[in-house]
């Protein structure tokens, strides 16, 4: 990455602002993982044992605009104070006397964590104003926040205008290195795995990843768009009407490009969306009217998994199928243990957040994989090969 790290700067005796992702799950007041705060210690642990004063933002959830006890970073403090070894403050509000106040009485080698962002409109609006007030509470900037970086918001890219100079931290840096090297200097045979509910959701990454990968597998409720494309029955099953053309047309790039384009080959389909509707296991033009395809079936398990353990490079991104319910599970973790085999015989592996990384913790695997992302919508629009604003504004090497 051609901008400046943490590496790079001095932070003895600085303010450093540092914008984190702590938009962590929590319920009844705790947080239920905490990922994404593990995540980000390696930086907030560089900046206090150098002596820095870290003062950390971050959004969480989507408050509208205005304080709202239910979308505090308060338990991220809190929590935060029980993973380091150092006096963790919190401020009520992220600009004004109240943020000032807390970070003026706080010393070098402390950390204030200041309330969420979103509080306030002009933080999804990339107010100046907004940025500005954010920006002087610093000596310099650190990006860390690698799931947000796709947002162009104050905190993430505004503040950057204001502040520097603006690095990025040590996840953001490993984050873009494995997604960096993956899609640009892949070892091959480079395979992208591509499920989820939406079609239109993966389009920007078919399209993209098309002239760098070998063997595109999709699956889960996408693949029933793919199958009305190619003339297959699919009953009830999830489908785009309007992005059955594309879909057409994306099956032609790939044969162009000589990329081999794997969907399932059976599918188990069920009466109904529950976990104890009847099911069975079906092939690619066995699904009736009155089913619904809710997972891959165990053929395309085998055939999927004998790509992923034969690949050198891996990319996924979207279970195979509705994971949340057990009947529906299986193609989904066969997948995740694919890539743990693949992950042994020595190919890089990289999961691209959201819901493919749920399944990869509950498969109880994420630690044999080579890295698991901390950003779903953020790996997504880099795999599609956009500009992250939050490492574009970053000050260059
Ligand atoms: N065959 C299917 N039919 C309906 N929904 C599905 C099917 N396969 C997967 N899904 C659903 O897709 C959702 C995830 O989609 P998406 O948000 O696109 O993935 P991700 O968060 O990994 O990017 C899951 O909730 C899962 O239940
Ligand atoms: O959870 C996040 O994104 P993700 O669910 O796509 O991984 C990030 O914190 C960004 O949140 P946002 O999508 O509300 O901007």
């Amino acid at each position: 990455m051609a901008k400046l790290t943490l590496n790079d700067i001095e932070v003895k005796d600085k303010k450093v602002l540092m914008r984190v992702d702590f938009n962590v799950p929590i319920k009844d007041g705790e947080i239920t993982d905490d990922n994404r705060i593990v995540q980000a210690l390696p930086s907030i642990k560089h900046v206090i044992d150098n002596g820095g004063l870290l003062i950390l933002t971050s959004h969480l959830g989507r408050p509208a605009g205005t304080p709202d006890p239910e979308f505090s970073l308060k338990p991220t403090a809190d929590h935060l104070a029980t993973l380091i070894d150092a006096k963790v403050h919190f401020a009520e509000d992220c600009i004004g006397e109240k943020a000032e106040s807390v970070i003026n009485a706080a010393a070098f080698g402390e950390v204030v964590v200041l309330e969420n962002v979103r509080f306030h409109p002009e933080e999804k609006q990339n107010d100046e104003e907004f940025s500005k007030k954010l920006a002087a509470h610093g000596d310099l900037f650190v990006n860390d926040a690698f799931g947000s970086s796709h947002r162009a918001h104050a905190s993430v890219a505004g503040v950057t205008r204001y502040l520097q100079p603006a690095v990025s931290g040590y996840l953001l840096e490993k984050e873009i290195k494995y997604l960096e090297e993956s899609v640009n200097n892949p070892e091959r045979p480079f395979v992208a795995i591509l499920g989820g509910a939406k079609v239109s959701d993966k389009i920007g990454v078919i399209e993209n990843l098309l002239s760098k990968v070998d063997t595109i597998i999709v699956g889960g409720g996408m693949t029933y768009t793919f199958y009305k494309a190619k003339g297959l029955p699919i009953g009830n099953s999830l489908v785009e009407e309007d992005k059955v053309d594309l879909a057409k047309e994306l099956l032609e790039k790939a044969e162009e490009a000589g990329v081999k384009f794997m969907l399932p080959i059976d599918s188990v389909a069920a009466k109904e969306f529950k976990n104890d509707a009847e099911y069975k296991v079906v092939p690619e033009d066995g699904i009736e009217d009155g089913w619904m395809g809710l997972d891959i079936g165990p053929e395309s398990s085998i055939a999927f998994g004998n790509q992923i353990k034969n690949a050198q490079t891996v990319v996924w991104n979207g279970p195979m199928g509705v994971f949340e319910m057990e009947n529906f599970a299986d193609g989904t973790f066969a997948v995740a243990k694919a890539l743990a085999e693949a992950t042994q015989n020595g190919a890089t592996t990289i999961i691209g957040g959201g819901d493919s990384s749920s399944a990869i913790k509950v498969a109880g695997l994420s630690d044999q994989v080579s890295h698991v992302s901390t950003g779903g919508g953020a790996s997504l629009e880099y795999l599609e090969g956009k500009e992250l604003p939050g490492v574009a504004s970053l000050t260059d090497k």
